[in-house]
């Protein structure tokens, strides 16, 4: 479908954020971009519909070389939808302006067309409520859910997602990705830049491991996660790892974990302030209270840490009786939720693939001025 032969692109200032790309996208492929910041995942997405033009290199598209001169980008990028990190929706147009209008101008859709279309999609997103919205009204999640709802309604032959989820609140990320999942199984074409690992772990069928301006190795899923073959590959993938509990007895041992977070804390040079606060989170949420009111609790701890969001994230799965954050006693623990860099939602889940009844995600960003 899209083939890249050679691609490399300098910018002005002497930056070589792709040094020599080399990839052929298949249509029905998924494949998700990795990598360390600044490594040129997004300037290759970028290059590939042409909203950046690559130096040198050719990226040829059903048999067009479309980085020739005189080739038609508008007709090109008509195929080619972008789903970008900060969600682009135009603020003075409602909801459903934002998805009829580049079906009318661009695609010279009647209307009448353009509203169907747009109600199907927003349906399909769960947003038909909010037609007559503007962008501001709603949250960063919605808003991306729009801008996806936007991409489709152009029925591009391939989706390019450009760190769709990096702007969103923690607790928003997992209706995106929902979203994201559900297109992944209808067949399309779609390319996804992103830093959550776990993600692009279960969408994808094709994993580009980015590094230093080149694709440094390629592979499925499990050969990148589990196996991966070259030595960067190796310790990023090493340094993502995440801290997975199950806590299901009330003799749960917080002194190890206590132990094991902050090793890994040392090794992701997490702050020790930090990583207390959560600890005393956990102990207080889990400890203290889900796990003393049953005789055989059941709940998931999974702790992460974004490198480059710089936020240490905690969610808690479990099962059994409700519980309300907000009612814990202790005193530590409220003026800790009071910080503005503290964060929590809580939800019910519904289609766990667990089998989990409720969520709980904490995270905690670290406090500029007191570094
Ligand atoms: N318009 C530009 N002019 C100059 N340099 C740029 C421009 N756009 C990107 N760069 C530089 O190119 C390099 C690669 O950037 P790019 O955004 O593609 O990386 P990335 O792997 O997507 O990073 P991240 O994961 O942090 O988003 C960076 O050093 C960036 O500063």
């Amino acid at each position: 479908m899209i083939e890249i032969k050679h691609l490399r692109k300098e910018f002005d200032d002497d930056t070589i954020p792709l040094k020599d790309i080399n990839v052929t996208i298949n249509k029905g492929d998924i494949i998700s971009i990795i990598g360390p910041s600044g490594t040129g995942k997004s300037t290759l997405l970028r290059c590939i519909n042409m909203l950046t033009e690559p130096t040198s290199g050719s990226i040829i598209v059903d048999g067009q070389d479309i980085t020739e001169r005189g080739c038609n980008l508008n007709e090109v990028r008509k195929h080619m939808g972008m789903v970008f990190q900060s969600f682009n929706l135009f603020g003075h147009l409602t909801v459903i302006e934002n998805i009829m209008n580049p079906q009318i101008t661009l695609l010279k859709r009647s209307r009448q067309e353009a509203y169907d279309k747009a109600m199907y999609l927003l349906q399909s997103v769960g947003l038909a409520s909010k037609v007559f919205n503007y962008p501001d009204e709603l949250s960063g999640g919605q808003q991306q859910r729009i801008a996806i709802a936007r991409t489709l309604a152009m029925d591009p032959d391939i989706i390019l997602f450009d760190e769709p989820t990096s702007a969103l609140d923690p607790s928003m990320i997992g209706e995106v990705q929902s979203v994201i999942k559900l297109l992944a199984n209808t067949g399309r074409t779609m390319m996804i830049v992103t830093h959550e690992m776990d993600f692009a772990r279960k969408i994808s069928n094709r994993i580009l491991f980015m590094y230093d301006g080149e694709i440094y190795e390629e592979g499925t899923p499990k050969e990148i996660f589990e196996n991966p073959k070259k030595e960067m590959t190796r310790k990023f993938i090493q340094r993502l790892s995440s801290l997975t509990y199950r806590i299901d007895s009330t003799e749960f041992d917080i002194e190890a974990m206590n132990e094991e977070l902050h090793s890994y804390g040392e090794k992701l040079l997490i702050e020790a302030e930090r990583l207390s606060k959560l600890l005393l989170a956990l102990e207080e949420i889990c400890i203290n209270n889900i796990a003393s009111y049953s005789d055989t609790p059941d709940i998931l701890v999974k702790i992460e840490y974004s490198e480059k969001s710089d936020i240490l994230s905690m969610t808690i799965k479990y099962n059994g009786e409700y519980f309300d954050v907000n009612s814990c006693e202790s005193k530590l623990f409220k003026l800790l939720l009071q910080e503005p860099t503290t964060s929590f939602a809580q939800t019910e889940l519904k289609d766990d693939e667990l089998g989990y009844q409720h969520q709980i995600i904490m995270s905690f960003k670290w406090q500029e001025e007191s570094k």
